[in-house]
């Protein structure tokens, strides 16, 4: 896998309810609209065999070292067949979850070691010249699990992250907050429990505070 610094590589991260997909779309239009070529696509998942894996994930029972190795393998695909050839032409990749997620769920979530994830994070995002592929930028949705709760509670039918307590929430939103601290510099983080419009500007401000977007 080669890595280029053509394209623009975004994430979204936050627990499940926190608002991401509600501001994704207007972000792609926002892109488009300066003439960028936008991939909008989510994890896991992103390509046929990645949302094969994805059904498993959110539907299977399964312990948590199967968990990891199946969003990492989804991760995997997704990278080779999307990801990586969208930002070697130059594209603005738009991705609704990446191995922050992981970290989140699957380390703080679900008690998975961190230090097992560190070491197939470098497997499957590392280059042959040996970086690591990242975000450029990760938009961080954050909201109380309390609050999230509510939200999902008419929205729609839970899958088997969906229907985990809220002490889970509670801890994986405490592995993005722990995440963040390990990577100031591409996190972003968006008080999302204000009302929609207000998301939406603080989302736009992180963009035009890189450059990468004009003032709305
Ligand atoms: N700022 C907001 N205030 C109130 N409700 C909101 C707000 N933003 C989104 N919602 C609603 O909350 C629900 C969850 O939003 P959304 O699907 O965008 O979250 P998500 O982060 O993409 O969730 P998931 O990761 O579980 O798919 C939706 O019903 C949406 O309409
Ligand atoms: C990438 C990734 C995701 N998950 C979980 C988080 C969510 O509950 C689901 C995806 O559903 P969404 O509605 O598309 O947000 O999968 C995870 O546990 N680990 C991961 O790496």
């Amino acid at each position: 896998m080669t890595l280029t610094s053509a394209g623009l590589f975004i994430t979204f991260e936050g627990i499940d309810g926190a608002g991401k997909s509600t501001h994704i779309e207007a972000l792609a239009r926002a892109f488009e609209a300066r003439g960028r070529r936008v991939v909008l696509t989510r994890e896991p998942g992103g390509t046929p065999l990645a949302e094969k894996l994805r059904a498993l994930v959110l539907n299977d029972p399964m312990d948590p070292l199967c968990e990891s190795l199946l969003v990492f393998a989804a991760r995997r695909d997704h990278l080779v067949q999307v990801i990586e050839p969208a930002l070697a032409e130059g594209a603005v990749v738009l991705c609704d979850r990446f191995t922050d997620a992981t970290f989140a769920y699957q380390g703080h979530g679900r008690g998975f070691d961190l230090a097992v994830l560190g070491q197939l994070e470098r497997w499957v995002q590392q280059g042959e010249g040996g970086g690591l592929r990242q975000p450029d930028l990760t938009v961080w949705f954050d909201l109380p699990a309390a609050v999230a709760a509510e939200r999902l509670v008419a929205a729609r039918v839970p899958d088997r992250f969906e229907s985990q307590p809220q002490a889970f929430f509670e801890r994986v939103a405490q592995g993005y907050a722990a995440r963040a601290v390990q990577h100031p510099g591409r996190f972003a983080r968006i008080d999302a429990d204000q009302p929609r419009e207000a998301v939406a500007l603080a989302v736009h401000q992180a963009f035009v505070q890189r450059g990468w977007l004009s003032p709305p």
